[in-house]
This record gives structure tokens, C-alpha cells and sequence, in this order.
């Protein structure tokens, strides 16, 4: 490995030296949920913290920070695919994931946006106390640091936000892109035709509506703001932070029922270290991972560690499962009177991005603000305001049993706690409160459909007893009919927005899935053939919910039958909310470092600081 114990002050140290020390805590994955963590823990200087992550340290380069030319195959897990998708043709799809020093929020597309309120209560409500809307607000404000828009651009684009709910003292930047391409306006005026609200503040707790995109940017430079340099960067002066790059957590190490520690391999060696955690090991890995490491560790369903020859420490049958994401299906067109530029410009225009790179190095302006192949507007929509066909598509959905779309022989308990969450999740179906889906044009050719709140569930299970083997990912999309449903009634939806006086204008012509493609049966085939079941929002693998439900952690996200052992990462989700995950992590990464703080005795800074 090319890591270089650095001296006193430098957290950056060798795979040797880590061994060497005894930490009060060692954090497996060094993304939004570790480094948020382990920021926190480090504020007290007699408490030491290592972050062990797979991937490399970026080197500030332009696809990382520069919005515009951000392109998300650097720093990623290449090569993971998924195992075949039997109700989509049987087709494998790429998982993306961050693989780096701050996880996803290196490189993701930097939308910054709190869920609906009910979706967090529809958490708390499943047996997760403390988890709810109140709960978490002090905390959303707490990781933020929002700037307002300069109020000439707002008005001139559509962007309201309310103060009340946002942080400005926190570590993670929160602004609006200052550049909006031309088309905006166009688009926001048929998503009004249409009887689409306009949100006072997507992040107010009510994320339906229509909204200008808040993102995870400074305002003074323009450049992504990230786990890295919110919750590692800004600390570096403190020698208790220590980081080991590059290194893979092959296993947590047990005493007993309790976790003592974790092993360690440098990526691209065969040596094994040890180093031992005093307080707690943390499993912040992301959805994929930490199901591996846990699972690898012998905590898991029996008969899948047994079939490895996997020594069982605990068999604990929801580690891996009631694996989710969200889905993307794209609409393309080709329009015959476009307003010029568009985001695809930024790709497609050399003497456009030209001018848009100088006006950026030069005044931090321009279509570069905004994040590559974005636009700025968003519709987020409940199902009632989707489809008036909403009440015989909570009908077909509450006519499902839960136990023939899971995999047969699942557990009993991991039953009984997806039939739950389908009851918390109808309710939440019912409600024009939360979202089930999002439609966003890009001013140029792509209008991304994402369906936010799937009913499928999948899976994670290793497939070999090393940490450098992929895990089978079964993202089981439709296993539920009722998802392909809701995605036609988003594509119908996207149709009628499209088909305002101010969309007719610029021309628009749907390729795919075709303007020719009109009855349902003819649509839903073009879904099953041309939808992403994953836009890289993979969660809720080691869920938070009670024991007898196939829980893996309890609200305090600690592992159920084991001792010192946490999980802090969005495998902890006990379903995915109806919005992005990167602001939900920071929150939760704020709450549960008070929470480790309390049950090891560490002093708490009170919230109000922050206020
Ligand atoms: C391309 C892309 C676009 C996205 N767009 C958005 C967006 O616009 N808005 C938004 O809110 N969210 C977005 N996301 C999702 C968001 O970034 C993730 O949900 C979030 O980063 C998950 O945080 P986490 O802490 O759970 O895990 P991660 O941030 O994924 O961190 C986990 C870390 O653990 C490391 N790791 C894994 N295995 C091991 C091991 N064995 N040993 C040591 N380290 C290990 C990984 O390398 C990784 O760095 C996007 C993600 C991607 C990939």
C-alpha cells in the first residue's frame, strides 16, 4: 500500500501502526456513516477512533469536485453486478457504490434532501423509538450548513426554502446551484398545469411537490461538499483520528458473544493484522458490505454460514436480507425547438463547456455548478397525486402474502417483519405526505422516473469465505407486482407533464419508451426492458427492527444477541424513505455518536451549540 505514517499530527497511518495501537473504537468503512461518527467521537481527545476503508483518499480532482464534470466511475466498487433479475428479463445491473474515503458522498450526484416526516415516523412506528421526524430535526440541522440563494436568483427560479428547519453551523454545506438552464422554466410551468404543488421547502418534513434541488455544495467555491471534507478534513489536527486506507475489514474477532476487535487485510496483500477495539466495533460499510463482514464474521443465517463451512457465532437470519433501492426509469426524447443550452451541452458542446469551465474557474458561475447531466427542478410525487387509480393499487398490494415474495424457506421472523412494514408502507401509500416517486427533466434529452417505495424486496448473501470475493446482490426487483404498477403510473404521469402547452412548445418526441407505445401491457414490457432497479440508494440489510421481526439492530443500532457491536451505515434502514439518502446518513451519524457517547460515558456536547 502507498500509506505513509505521517508524524504527530497526520491521522493517516500504516497498517502496522494501527495494529499496534488499542483504540477505543475501530469503524469498519470510512463513508457518510464512519467518518460522521467517528468525527464526532474524536471531539473528546481521550477517545481514540480508527476508520479502516477499503478504498484510496481522492486527490481533489475535477470529477470529484467540480459538479459539472462529475462522472460517477471513479472511486466506485468496479466490476459488482448483480445476480440475474428474474422479473426483468433475467438481466444483470451494475451496483454502484463509493469505494474511497467518504464512501458514496465522493461520488454521488450531491442532492442534499431530507424525506417525508411520516416515512421517519413509519420507522419509529415499526418498533424504533427515537427515530421519528422530531427526533431527528435538531440533528438534520445539526450536520447543516444551508446558504440561502441570492434572492434575485430565486425569484427569477422558482426556489423557496424556509430558515426554521435549516442548520447553519454545521459541517456539511447546503446551497442551490447559482445557474438554471433556460428549459427550467418551461418544465415548472407544466408541472403546475398539471396540479402539482409548489413546496415552500422540500426539506420542511414534506419532500411532495415541486422544487428547485438543494445540494451538497459549498457556496464559496462551488465544489462538492463530502464526508471527506466535513468529518475528516476540517478535524485533522486531532492525533486520536486515525485513518487506514486502502484496507479491507476482513472479519470482526470475537470473544465469546462479544466483539473484541476486527481483522484486517491491505488490498492487493494476503496479510492478516489485528487490532483491537476497547469500547466498540462500528460496521459502517453500506449496504452490501456490512451484510459481508457480518456474515463473514459467522453473525447471519445459519444454514447459509454452515454452507461455507462459516463458523457460526450467532445465527441471527435477518443479516442480508430485506435488501431495497430505488428504481430509475429513463424517458428519452428528442425535441424539435429546444431552448439552448442544456445539461447535455455541458457533455455534447465543446465550445459550450469551454466557456462554462472558464466562467467557472473564474467567478464560480454557470452551468458547472450544477451537478453533470442534472437539471434543477424535481417533481416528488404521493400516489394519490400520481395515479387516480390509487385505491385498487393499494388493493392489489394488500391482496400480496408476504411470505410467497420472499424467497422460499425465509425465516419466520424475517416474514413477520415485511408483512409489518407492508402494512406501515400502504399507510404511508395512502398518505399526501410521502412520496412514491420522483420525475426530473433534465432539460436535454433524459427525464429520470424514479420510483421511490418498492415493495420487493432482495437480498445479500456471501458467496465464499473471502472478503475480496463480490457477494451475490439480489436486488429482486418486481418480486412484488405491485412496483412495476406504480412505475407505469409515473411514466403516465411524466406523460401528462410533457404534454403541457409550455413542454409542447420545445417539441418534445418520446423515444423510449416510445411515443408509440400507448396501452398498458405495451408500456409495462418497455419498463421491464429498459428500467435501472437501482439508482446506487442500496439500504436496510441489517434492519432496525425488533428481533421477532427479523431485526438485526435494535434502535440503538446495536447488534441483537451480541455485545460492543454497532452498525451506523444505511443497512441499518428498516425501509428506504422516499427521497435521496446522503442527508438521513448525516442526521443519523450526528444522533448516533450522541448515542455512543452516552452508553460509553462520554461527555455530549448539547445540542443547542449548534443552534
Ligand atoms: C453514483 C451514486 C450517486 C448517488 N447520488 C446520490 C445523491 O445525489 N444524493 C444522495 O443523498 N445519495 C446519493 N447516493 C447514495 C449515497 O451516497 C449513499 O446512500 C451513502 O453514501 C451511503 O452511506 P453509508 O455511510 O451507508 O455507506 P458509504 O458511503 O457507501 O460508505 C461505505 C464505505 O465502506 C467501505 N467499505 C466497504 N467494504 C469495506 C471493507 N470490507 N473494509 C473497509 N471498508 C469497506 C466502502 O469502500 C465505502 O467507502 C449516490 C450513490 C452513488 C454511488
Amino acid at each position: 500500500g502507498s500509506n505513509k505514517h505521517l508524524g504527530k499530527f497526520a491521522r493517516v497511518v500504516t497498517p502496522e501502526v494501527a495494529s499496534n495501537t488499542t483504540y477505543n473504537f475501530v469503524i469498519a468503512g470510512g463513508g457518510i456513516g464512519g467518518l460522521t461518527v467517528a468525527d464526532r467521537l474524536t471531539e473528546d481527545p481521550s477517545i481514540t477512533v480508527l476508520v479502516i476503508e477499503y478504498g484510496p483518499i481522492d486527490k481533489g480532482e475535477p470529477y470529484v469536485l467540480v459538479p459539472g464534470e462529475w462522472v460517477p466511475v471513479f472511486y466506485w466498487w468496479n466490476g459488482i453486478t448483480s445476480v440475474p433479475q428474474v422479473h426483468l428479463n433475467n438481466a444483470v445491473y451494475p451496483v454502484l457504490m463509493g469505494q474511497c474515503v467518504g464512501g458514496g458522498s465522493t461520488v454521488n450526484a450531491m442532492f442534499l434532501h431530507r424525506c417525508p416526516a411520516v416515512d421517519y415516523d413509519g420507522w419509529a412506528a415499526l418498533g424504533n423509538p427515537g427515530w421519528d421526524w422530531d427526533s431527528l430535526l435538531p440533528y438534520f440541522k445539526k450536520s447543516e450548513n444551508f446558504t440561502a440563494p441570492n434572492p434575485v436568483f430565486a425569484q427569477q427560479s422558482n426556489i423557496t426554502y424556509q430558515n426554521s428547519v435549516h442548520g447553519f453551523k454545521g459541517p456539511v454545506h447546503a446551497s442551490y446551484s447559482p445557474y438554471t438552464y433556460p428549459g427550467s422554466g418551461h418544465w415548472w410551468e407544466a408541472a403546475k398545469a398539471v396540479g402539482i404543488p409548489e413546496s415552500i421547502d422540500p426539506n420542511n418534513g414534506n419532500d411532495t411537490g415541486l422544487f428547485t434541488l438543494l445540494r451538497a455544495l459549498d457556496p464559496d467555491t462551488e465544489t462538492r461538499s463530502y464526508a471527506k471534507t466535513a468529518h475528516y478534513d476540517r478535524v485533522s489536527f486531532r492525533p486520536n483520528y486515525h485513518l487506514l486506507t486502502e484496507t479491507a475489514v476482513s472479519r470482526i474477532t470475537f470473544t465469546g458473544k462479544t466483539a473484541t476487535g476486527v481483522q484486517y487485510i491491505p488490498v492487493g496483500t494476503t496479510q492478516v493484522y489485528n487490532v483491537t477495539a476497547r469500547n466498540e466495533v462500528i460496521l459502517a460499510a453500506g449496504a452490501v458490505h456490512s451484510p459481508q463482514i457480518l456474515q463473514l464474521s459467522g453473525v447471519g443465517p445459519k444454514a447459509l454460514l454452515q454452507s461455507l463451512g462459516i463458523p457460526v457465532v450467532l445465527d441471527l437470519p435477518g443479516v442480508g436480507t430485506n435488501f431495497q433501492d430505488q428504481l430509475n426509469m429513463p424517458v428519452t426524447y428528442n425535441f424539435t425547438s429546444n431552448v439552448f443550452p442544456t445539461a447535455d451541452d455541458v457533455q455534447n458542446n465543446a465550445t459550450f463547456f469551454a466557456e462554462q469551465l472558464a466562467l467557472y474557474n473564474s467567478a464560480h458561475l454557470g452551468a458547472l455548478t450544477l451537478t453533470a447531466q442534472t437539471g434543477n427542478n424535481v417533481v416528488s410525487l404521493s400516489l394519490k397525486e400520481t395515479t387516480t387509480n390509487w385505491a385498487a393499487l393499494i388493493a392489489l398490494a394488500a391482496s400480496q402474502d408476504p411470505a410467497s415474495l420472499l424467497p422460499p424457506g425465509s425465516d419466520p421472523t424475517v416474514i413477520a417483519g415485511y408483512a409489518a412494514q407492508r402494512q406501515q408502507i400502504l399507510e404511508l401509500y395512502a398518505s399526501y405526505d410521502s412520496a412514491i416517486g420522483s420525475i426530473s427533466w433534465n432539460t436535454g434529452a433524459t427525464t429520470s422516473v424514479y420510483m421511490v417505495k418498492p415493495l420487493s424486496r432482495g437480498s445479500i448473501k456471501v458467496n465464499s469465505t473471502s472478503i475480496f470475493d463480490n457477494p451475490l446482490v439480489d436486488f429482486g426487483a418486481f418480486t412484488d407486482p405491485t412496483d412495476i404498477e406504480l412505475v407505469l403510473a409515473l411514466v403516465r404521469k411524466n406523460r401528462q407533464i410533457m404534454a403541457q402547452p409550455t413542454m409542447q412548445q420545445l417539441g418534445p418526441l418520446e423515444l423510449t419508451p416510445g411515443a408509440a407505445l400507448t396501452t398498458d401491457d405495451q408500456i409495462k414490457t418497455a419498463i421491464i426492458a429498459q428500467i435501472v432497479p437501482s439508482i446506487a440508494h442500496e439500504c436496510c440489510t441489517l434492519p432496525m427492527l425488533p428481533l421477532d421481526h427479523g431485526g438485526v439492530v435494535d434502535p440503538n443500532r446495536l447488534v441483537y444477541g451480541l455485545k460492543n457491536l454497532r452498525v451506523v451505515d444505511v443497512s441499518a434502514w428498516p425501509f428506504t424513505p422516499g427521497s435521496a439518502p446522503s442527508a438521513t446518513l448525516y442526521a443519523a451519524g450526528e444522533k448516533l455518536a450522541d448515542i455512543i457517547k452516552i452508553a460509553n460515558g462520554i461527555p455530549v456536547i448539547p445540542l443547542s451549540t449548534y443552534e
